[in-house]
């Protein structure tokens, strides 16, 4: 049986930007590593001789510092930096990142897919441009001073998105009514941004404080 993996908190010396620094390499690593992994040509023998030296660099990432809902100390919650999210985080394996900025009345988000993000081949999977439209439509409600959760997500996928190609995320709320945002979003191009490949609307909902501090505990 496996034993519980221990509680490795970071050192108390260590800055919190020394945390992100290093993070934030690592996760670059990985990124690069998952898209050499998705598009080599390298035959069996060093894919299984791979394998192995990964399972090694895996094993020297011991312990484990975050109990489930916890927030990492390196992050700022809601609304700031969140190294692990798989849209935006810089230490995330799984995130293009999406670089997000004020936009207008809005927010914009800029991020080049890969491979791995493939569905029909050379375009995008829909779950991924869905993801990344539901992250910064909720960015969009932060930005309009209302955190809040999405409750309904409807996506119209009009023009496949391009893997490999600079894209332009946009999201704003259109509206509120009590703890309800209505946000819309889109993505294109960088290179056409006035052409619409995805489009959304979605419904977010700021959980009351009772549902707040039942959810998320740690803040
Ligand atoms: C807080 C900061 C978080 C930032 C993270 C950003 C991450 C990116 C976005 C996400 O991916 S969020 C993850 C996916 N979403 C969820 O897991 C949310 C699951 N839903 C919930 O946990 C609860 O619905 C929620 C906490 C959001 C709200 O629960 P509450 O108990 O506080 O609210 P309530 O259910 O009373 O609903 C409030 C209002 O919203 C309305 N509503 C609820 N669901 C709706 C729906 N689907 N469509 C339209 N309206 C809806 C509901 O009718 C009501 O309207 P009225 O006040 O007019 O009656």
């Amino acid at each position: 049986m496996t034993a519980p993996p221990t509680e490795t908190p970071f050192p108390e010396t260590e800055e919190p930007d020394d945390q992100r620094t290093a993070i934030a390499a690592l996760g670059h690593e990985l990124r690069t590593l998952v898209d050499a992994t998705v598009t080599t040509a390298a035959p069996t023998e060093i894919l299984h001789r791979m394998a192995d030296e990964v399972r090694g660099l895996t094993g020297q990432l011991t312990g484990r510092r975050r109990r489930r809902a916890e927030i990492p100390a390196v992050d700022e919650f809601p609304g700031g930096v969140r190294m692990y999210s798989p849209v935006t985080g810089l230490g995330s394996p799984l995130a293009p990142p999406l670089r997000v900025a004020p936009d207008g009345d809005g927010v914009v988000g800029h991020c080049t897919l890969g491979i791995a993000h493939e569905g029909p081949p050379g375009y995008v999977h829909g779950g991924m441009s869905a993801m990344l439209l539901d992250e910064l439509m909720g960015w969009a409600c932060y930005a309009a001073k209302s955190p809040a959760m999405t409750v309904s997500l409807g996506m119209r996928y009009r023009r496949p998105v391009p893997v490999e190609t600079p894209l332009r995320v946009h999201a704003r709320v259109t509206g509120t009514e009590d703890r309800k945002a209505f946000v819309t979003g889109s993505i294109s191009t960088e290179e056409t941004p006035s052409v619409p490949l995805v489009t959304a609307d979605a419904v977010f909902v700021s959980p009351g404080p009772g549902r707040a501090r039942a959810l998320f505990p740690s803040t």
